[in-house]
């Protein structure tokens, strides 16, 4: 019920207020020096939050999270939901995937540490993450869904010291279909569009269908500019599942615990699952009008 009410704010964003999440307190305890000591760390966090934190956290832009494993979706859904709320979809491993296209110091670093489906140090993502919330602020955009972080027990907690999370999109889809699925994607080189040309056909023991995932196929324009991620081989896919359950399966239990976390068993492909996770999220009405109104 409280993760219900928590999200139910999410039906009057007609307004939005301007964020009351502190970028600036995340940034300056992401980047702080501090960071080594997590006593000091926390301390300092909690006397700055309690300042920022909302009073009532319907008068703000959302803050969400999205967890699962990789290729279950969370980008897709995540963006989705971005465009529909008005609020930043903040992508860790874009930033990553930014950092490493770049000719910056970290290039070479992350290059090895992705290509072996490991997670890059949290200090890395931290300096990656607040450079964004920096931007983001400049920009003048508040709230936030965040995809692929935290991802760790240790960023879960620095992200509740600073801010509060509303809720939590736990998306789920069995293993089978997550490496079809990380196999079969797709960008667009140019526009950086995401597509997949797989089609998944899971059926039970009778042979009746049980999942289908229909392929993503890209527009004539991407077509012949579309690119594989350099980590989405079998092997690397594999080791990132891994790492995901030993690592990230946690975080889940970090929300559930405070009663953030939504489950949400995607039932197949964008045109199936994308209605169903509005409703969950009580979100009909806005996407409903959103689309009245184009
Ligand atoms: N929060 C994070 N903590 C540590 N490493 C991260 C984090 N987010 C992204 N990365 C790094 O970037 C890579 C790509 O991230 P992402 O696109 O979210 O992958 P996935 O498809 O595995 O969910 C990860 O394998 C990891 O090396």
């Amino acid at each position: 019920m409280a993760v219900l009410n928590r999200f139910a704010g999410a039906r009057a964003p007609a307004t939005f207020y301007s964020s009351m999440f502190n970028y600036y307190a995340l940034w300056k305890a992401f980047s702080s020096s501090s960071l080594s000591s997590e006593v000091d760390l926390k301390s300092i966090l909690l006397s700055r939050s309690s300042s920022s934190r909302p009073d009532r956290p319907m008068d703000r832009n959302v803050q969400w999270v999205f967890l699962g494993c990789p290729g279950v979706g969370k980008g897709t859904y995540a963006s989705r939901l971005s465009s529909l709320l008005g609020v930043p979809h903040i992508a860790t491993g874009d930033l990553v995937r930014e950092e490493l296209s770049s000719s910056g110091p970290l290039a070479s670093q992350l290059a090895e540490i992705v290509s072996q489906g490991k997670l890059v140090s949290d200090e890395i993502i931290f300096d990656l993450l607040s450079k964004r919330l920096r931007a983001s602020e400049a920009k003048g955009e508040s709230g936030f869904i965040l995809d692929g972080f935290p991802r760790t027990i240790r960023q879960a907690e620095i992200l509740e010291g600073v801010t509060d999370v509303d809720l939590v999109v736990n998306l789920k889809l069995r293993e089978e279909a997550l490496l079809a699925k990380c196999l079969g994607r797709r960008i667009c080189s140019e526009c950086g569009g995401n597509y997949n040309i797989t089609c998944i056909e899971i059926k039970d023991k009778e042979g009746r269908p049980e999942l289908y995932m229909a392929p993503l196929l890209p527009p004539p324009n991407c077509a012949s500019k579309l690119i594989t991620r350099s980590d989405d081989t079998e092997a690397i896919v594999k080791e990132r599942l891994r790492i995901y359950k030993e690592t990230s399966q946690p975080v889940e239990d970090f929300y559930r615990r405070r009663g953030k976390l939504l489950e949400f068993d995607l039932p197949g492909g964008i045109p199936e699952s994308w209605p169903k996770l509005l409703q969950a999220l009580n979100l009909e009405d806005l996407n409903h009008n959103q689309s009245a109104a184009a």
